[in-house]
């Protein structure tokens, strides 16, 4: 599927780092560092301007090296990018470790999949069809 982008960034376009990932890695466009100390967020710019198709959304998710190495994580995960926003893509970076994280120009500090998705109509109903869960959540069946 080809998706229209502006890229204004310093940096190539994000590409799949094996024939069958799922995500596109994302490189943070930058003028300079940026230092995340612990509990910090920060909205990272990418110079990334897309069109998705209507039917679409891309997620932006945490790469798990830099979660697992960092405590580097994605605020909103999955952040959505809706198919009409035409505005520039940013990743909104939280530091969740106790040591200060350095983000540097050119890093690859998150991942973007694209993923269809349904848009639906209500259908306003006075009762629902009985199931086996009924309303048992958040640990109903056990351990
Ligand atoms: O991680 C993200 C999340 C969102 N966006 C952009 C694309 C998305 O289409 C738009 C709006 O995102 P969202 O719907 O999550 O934001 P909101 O807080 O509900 O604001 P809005 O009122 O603008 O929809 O912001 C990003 O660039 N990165």
């Amino acid at each position: 599927m080809k998706v229209k982008v502006i890229n204004k960034s310093k940096h190539g376009l994000p590409q799949y780092q094996t024939a069958a990932a799922a995500g596109l890695d994302l490189n943070a466009n930058l003028d300079q560092d940026i230092e995340l100390k612990p509990l910090e967020r920060v909205l990272v710019p990418t110079g990334l301007f897309m069109e998705l198709p209507v039917g679409f959304e891309a997620q932006i998710r945490p790469r798990s090296g830099l979660a697992f190495k960092h405590g580097l994580s994605v605020l909103n995960s999955p952040g959505t990018i809706d198919a009409d926003y035409r505005g520039e893509v940013k990743v909104l970076l939280v530091n969740l470790s106790n040591e200060p994280f350095v983000v540097k120009d050119g890093e690859r500090v998150a991942q973007m999949v694209i993923a269809r998705h349904e848009q639906i109509q209500w259908e306003e109903v006075a009762l629902l069809e009985d199931s086996e869960r009924a309303a048992g959540g958040f640990g109903s069946t056990g351990k």
